[in-house]
């Protein structure tokens, strides 16, 4: 069946789908990474958006359930040049077409992606809409006029506390939709984690006694969660707290800073980000559409510890007086490199530097 694409500037492009039937609409991004397309559907962060993978061949080695983020796919739709039908892997369970259907999720191969990710770049991110079947141009248009969902962290944070017991540093995970690697992470160094919902007030956090609160990743522009900010304002300088990508983003607000949506962000496993300290570059995995606007973090006490190399984006913070850090990237990797692993040590030893002596690791002098 037929499946057409429309976007917000006019352009539309036909394939034939391979996921379910209907019609979907959302944000249309693009994920450079050459593998890893399961960790990228079931990526909470990706809600309501329609992902474009540049690689041209996805769906090679199937899906297997062991690779999600999360207990499901919370995109709306999987754009490709070409969607493998007969993948090869022994852990392969599913067909990347069979996992779409099932979960509901629009799917359109046979597209120039090369052409829809050059748009994307010169334009910035658009709407579109999905639709199989024979919709008149005049029909998806009127509908693409309907505002997106804005309530994404609501819908993937989890409604009830989960906890994962261990022996180690009790950590709080604020869940606006967190990848499951965060946990593993956390857990492979003996952390005790009890994920609590996105609107967990720092009262009900701090009851737990925990020695380190993470911010998890999410979906949508950090300011549609303001009931973050102030929670966070109440946490900070109280506990070790570590945020990553809409977690830096709400640590940024909560401080002062201010936050701005880029033009098509940065998606994909192979973003070169410098830390400023060492010197060092690591690739990281990335997937975000907002950033810390620098010139906002003027007057606060917020210093940048990475940069991206690619366009000079802020890409991690450090409280220069109270134990706090973030990364705009994602050293939970999955998929992507695993160089950025190491800030999860960093982690477990600010936490056990404020408990033996109650300062930041990073305080200056
Ligand atoms: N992965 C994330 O947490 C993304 C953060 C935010 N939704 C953004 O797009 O910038």
């Amino acid at each position: 069946m037929k499946a057409h694409l429309l976007l917000e500037d006019g352009t539309l492009f036909t394939g034939e789908s391979f996921g379910s039937e209907g019609e979907a609409m959302g944000e249309v991004v693009f994920n450079t990474s050459m593998t890893g397309y399961q960790e990228v559907l079931t990526d909470p962060s990706y809600a309501n958006q329609f992902i474009t993978m540049t690689y041209p061949l996805i769906g090679n080695y199937g899906i297997s359930r062991d690779d999600h983020e999360a207990l499901m796919p919370y995109a709306k739709g999987l754009i490709v040049r070409e969607h493998a039908t007969n993948p090869s892997n022994w852990r392969n369970e599913n067909t990347i077409s069979h996992f779409l259907k099932e979960h509901q999720i629009l799917g359109i191969s046979g597209i120039d992606t090369r052409m829809l990710t050059r748009r994307i770049r010169q334009n910035g991110t658009m709407k579109g809409i999905i639709a199989t079947g024979s919709p008149t141009i005049a029909e998806l248009t009127e509908r693409l006029a309907q505002p997106l969902l804005t309530n994404q962290v609501e819908m993937v944070s989890t409604k009830s506390i989960h906890i994962a017991p261990s022996f180690g540093k009790r950590v709080v995970l604020v869940d606006y939709g967190s990848k499951y690697n965060i946990q593993r992470e956390l857990v492979e160094r003996h952390c005790e984690v009890i994920t609590v919902p996105y609107d967990t007030s720092a009262t009900d956090i701090l009851k737990f006694k925990p020695d380190g609160i993470l911010l998890s990743n999410g979906p949508g522009n950090p300011k549609s969660v303001p009931v973050s900010i102030a929670t966070i304002q109440a946490l900070l300088g109280k506990v070790p707290i570590f945020g990553i990508c809409l977690g830096h983003q709400l640590l940024a607000l909560a401080c002062g800073a201010d936050t701005r949506k880029m033009k098509f962000g940065h998606r994909g496993g192979n973003h070169p980000v410098k830390e400023l300290r060492t010197g060092r570059t690591v690739i990281t995995s990335q997937n975000h559409g907002y950033t810390v606007d620098e010139t906002s973090l003027t007057g606060t006490q917020l210093e940048v510890s990475h940069r991206a190399l690619n366009d000079e984006t802020v890409e991690g913070l450090v409280h220069q007086t109270l134990p706090a850090f973030s990364v705009q990237y994602h050293p939970e990797s999955s998929p992507g490199p695993l160089d950025s692993s190491y800030l999860f040590d960093q982690f477990i030893d600010l936490m056990e530097a404020f408990n033996q002596k109650g300062v930041a690791l990073y305080a200056k002098g």
